[in-house]
């Protein structure tokens, strides 16, 4: 049986990550989500005071993003970043891992830091969700950086930011799902725009879907996913 417009809805972080991103279209984003029962809503760090007290006496969460979209703020400022969006009220982070140390072979390094954002979330009782960028990598990085997440005690790995040449494909999935142990949740995101693609990729293992188009995805529609 396919989720239902509940069980979809209770999956989806409702984002709202553009760089011209108004404060009311924020308001709006937190009505939205506490209306529809969406997971949480995705914030730029700016707007995470305002979302939680937008969501105030809600039971949304906020979710924000950390050394986003790129990744490669050295580890003290994605630290201080992660640090002040939890004081602000977020109970959700989504880390950009840096890909940069990534692919040049700083796998200690980049553990060490996936670790120790991993420790002040869940410190403060948050969750760390934490974004590999697949369009960036090859099939083999992406079960190398899978197993980095799980090292460093991560809750989530998510495919992507949005912001780079392609967002979660069902591949990306597919190949995470075989990767990673059970306990070890999957955030699909980045050009997901059809209640029929956030289907398909939760039955192939998304745990967590991240759109900014989140409405349209609790309407059914017909188009088949490419
Ligand atoms: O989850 C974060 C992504 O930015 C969402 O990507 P999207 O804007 O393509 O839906």
């Amino acid at each position: 049986m396919s989720p239902t417009f509940t069980n979809l809805a209770a999956r989806i972080d409702h984002t709202l990550l553009r760089p011209d991103a108004t404060q009311d279209q924020i308001a709006t984003l937190c009505a939205e989500a506490a209306a529809a029962g969406f997971a949480s809503v995705c914030v730029p760090p700016c707007y995470v005071r305002y979302a939680a007290e937008q969501l105030q006496g809600t039971s949304v969460p906020v979710c924000t993003v950390i050394g986003f979209p790129l990744g490669y703020q050295i580890t003290k400022v994605k630290f201080f970043e992660a640090h002040q969006a939890l004081t602000d009220g977020a109970t959700e982070l989504d880390m950009v891992i840096n890909v940069a140390a990534f692919k040049s072979g700083r796998l200690e390094e980049v553990e060490d830091e996936i670790g120790q954002l991993a420790e002040l979330c869940h410190f403060k009782n948050a969750l760390l969700k934490v974004i590999i960028e697949t369009a960036l990598l090859t099939e083999t990085e992406i079960v190398q950086a899978c197993r980095l997440c799980v090292a460093a005690g991560a809750d989530f790995v998510k495919t992507s930011t949005g912001f780079a040449s392609r967002g979660a494909s069902l591949a990306d999935i597919e190949l995470m799902r075989r990767t990673l142990p059970g306990t070890m949740r999957i955030k699909a995101a980045g050009g997901i725009r059809t209640r029929a693609a956030a289907l398909t990729l939760v039955a192939a293992g998304a745990d967590r879907i991240g759109s900014s188009n989140s409405l349209a995805l609790l309407e059914e529609n017909e188009k088949p996913v490419s």
